[in-house]
């Protein structure tokens, strides 16, 4: 936890000024820090290549990975000016942050299990750190706060009984019952084919509400399932189908691996930001990488296919489209795509979350011997975490406005945005929260090349009649991105896996 700071990572500025170099020069040179694309400066740009990639997060950086390493030219189209997607550093601005400073407004932790992301980072000489958690939870709930630690030494059934907030202990064990319960189902699910489970139509034409309902009597219990649910996918039990919860849980290993934070999704945070692991994959591809590429168009034949937007186009013999499906089924397509793979494009979401940020001279609430990390039933931020750099040498609080409260806020200006989450902070914190030096926001569904986070999920019914679309290439079209992962889909790790998949299917077809 103490370990000092690392060199600063490499900024984005600097990757873009090393970029600068390639064919495109002039049109990195002048697309800095812009977020529009700059189709003028890519007038009549027309380039051919084996594989074409579309999309530079961390899907589309290891599939081109794979395929140089394969021998194999390629070019990868980006639509912003950076790489890394849904991973993005932020500068820390306010006084007494160190030069270099940054928060994570995307992406951010890594966990046990997650074996393709971890071996990326330590190949790429990155290092990871423990997210805080010394000290007490604190869990609010009927405007009451609550703090607890480990009540329970040991708990050799599993029973999560160190995990849920003692509040309601007649709900907390509801809860526990229920989450052991539901990785048996999951485990019954099968992550390529998650329609030919043996009680597919079953789950896949119920909400998870519906199963909520029907199998936790408590209203503490249901109302611990229901931020579960919300934490994990920033969507309603009412939006998911149950079958799609339970494939995200087999994806994952349990439900336990997906809420906890040691030894679970949340466990340790990249040193200097997890943007670096995009960074570090973009490096040795810089001279292939092309920003300020919105692909609109994708005509494609027997022959390969033509990728093109405002002022460019690329004619390649294969196409990775390493984005989510809901961002493919934007482009248009010559010959339209089948009907299956349009209609699937049609019905998977993407979640909604607002990633709100409070920056103080010091994580105070250490001293009152909190770890940060709240669960709260009022909003708008009802889960937190202490996101302070590893030294601590100043305190950044973070949360989470998702689902339900981020879609309301999503109308809110930013002022109330920011009134709100100090609002939740002193409710959580006391008044020494009330007046931070720097507040940070990232809303994903305001991204034009995200639309949502932190990933896309699957409706009732939408994995028994369109499941097979999901990954099934179309002529010289293939499919990566996280949503197409079958291990930790939606995770960093997923992308990873999702990238490398697709490029072993074109070098195989090549
Ligand atoms: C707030 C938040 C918190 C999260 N927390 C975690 C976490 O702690 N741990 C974890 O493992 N995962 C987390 N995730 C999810 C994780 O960030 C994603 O699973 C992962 O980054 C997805 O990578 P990807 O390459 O599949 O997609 P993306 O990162 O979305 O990459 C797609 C790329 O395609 C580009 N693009 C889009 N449209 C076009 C177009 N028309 N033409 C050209 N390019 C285009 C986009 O700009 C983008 O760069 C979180 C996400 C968010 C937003």
């Amino acid at each position: 936890m103490n370990s000092p700071l690392p060199p600063p990572a490499l900024t984005r500025r600097e990757l873009l000024s090393g970029l600068a170099g390639i064919g495109a020069g002039a049109t990195l040179a002048a697309c800095g820090n812009s977020p529009l694309p700059d189709a003028g400066a890519a007038s009549n740009l027309s380039e051919s290549t084996e594989v074409v990639v579309i999309g530079a997060g961390l899907a589309g950086l290891m599939a081109a990975r794979e395929l140089v390493a394969a021998g194999k030219q390629v070019l990868v189209l980006e639509a912003r000016d950076r790489v890394g997607g849904r991973t993005l550093n932020h500068p820390v601005t306010a006084a007494g942050a160190k030069p270099g400073t940054v928060v994570e407004v995307g992406g951010q932790w890594v966990g046990p299990t997650q074996d393709l992301v971890l071996k990326t980072i330590a190949d790429l000489g990155l290092e990871t750190f423990k997210t805080y958690s010394t000290g007490n939870y604190l869990d609010h709930r009927d405007g009451l706060s609550l703090q607890y630690g480990h009540l329970f030494p040991v708990d050799p059934l599993n029973l999560g009984l160190n995990r849920l907030p003692p509040t309601d202990p007649v709900g907390a064990a509801e809860a526990a019952v229920a989450i052991q319960r539901l990785n048996s189902m999951a485990a019954e699910v099968p992550l390529d084919r998650p329609w030919t489970a043996g009680n597919a139509v079953a789950w896949d034409s119920q909400t998870f509400q519906t199963w909520i309902d029907a199998n936790v009597l408590s209203p503490g219990g249901q109302a611990l399932l229901q931020l579960t649910i919300e934490s994990v996918f920033s969507a309603q039990p009412r939006d998911l189908s149950l079958l799609h919860v339970l494939f995200y849980i087999h994806s994952a290993g349990s439900l336990d691996n997906l809420i906890n934070t040691e030894n679970g999704a949340q466990d340790s945070r990249i040193v200097g930001g997890s943007q670096r692991i995009s960074i570090g994959l973009a490096e040795p591809l810089r001279d292939r990488i092309r920003f300020n590429r919105v692909v609109r168009d994708v005509a494609y034949d027997a022959e390969g296919v033509t990728v093109a937007g405002a002022g460019f186009s690329v004619r390649a013999q294969r196409a990775i489209l390493a984005l989510s499906p809901t961002l493919a089924g934007r482009m248009r397509y010559t010959p339209p795509l089948g009907g299956l793979r349009d209609q699937l494009t049609q019905r998977l979401p993407m979640g909604t979350v607002i990633k709100v940020q409070c920056v103080y001279p010091t994580p105070f609430w250490r001293d009152a011997g909190l770890n940060g990390q709240v669960t709260s039933d009022t909003g708008p931020v009802k889960i937190t975490f202490d996101n302070s750099p590893p030294d601590g040498h100043i305190g950044v609080m973070m949360g989470f406005i998702e689902g339900e409260d981020g879609r309301k806020a999503l109308a809110w200006t930013p002022e109330q945005r920011r009134q709100g989450t100090i609002d939740s902070f002193v409710r959580y914190f006391g008044e020494a929260a009330a007046a931070p030096l720097e507040y940070i926001e990232q809303s994903w569904s305001e991204e034009e090349f995200s639309r949502g986070c932190y990933a896309g999920y699957f409706p009732p019914g939408v994995w028994l009649d369109y499941g097979e679309a999901l990954r099934q290439p179309i002529g010289p079209l293939h499919w990566a991105g996280t949503e197409t992962a079958e291990i930790w889909n939606g995770y960093f790790d997923g992308a990873l896996r999702s990238g490398q998949r697709a490029a072993a299917e074109v070098l195989a077809s090549l």
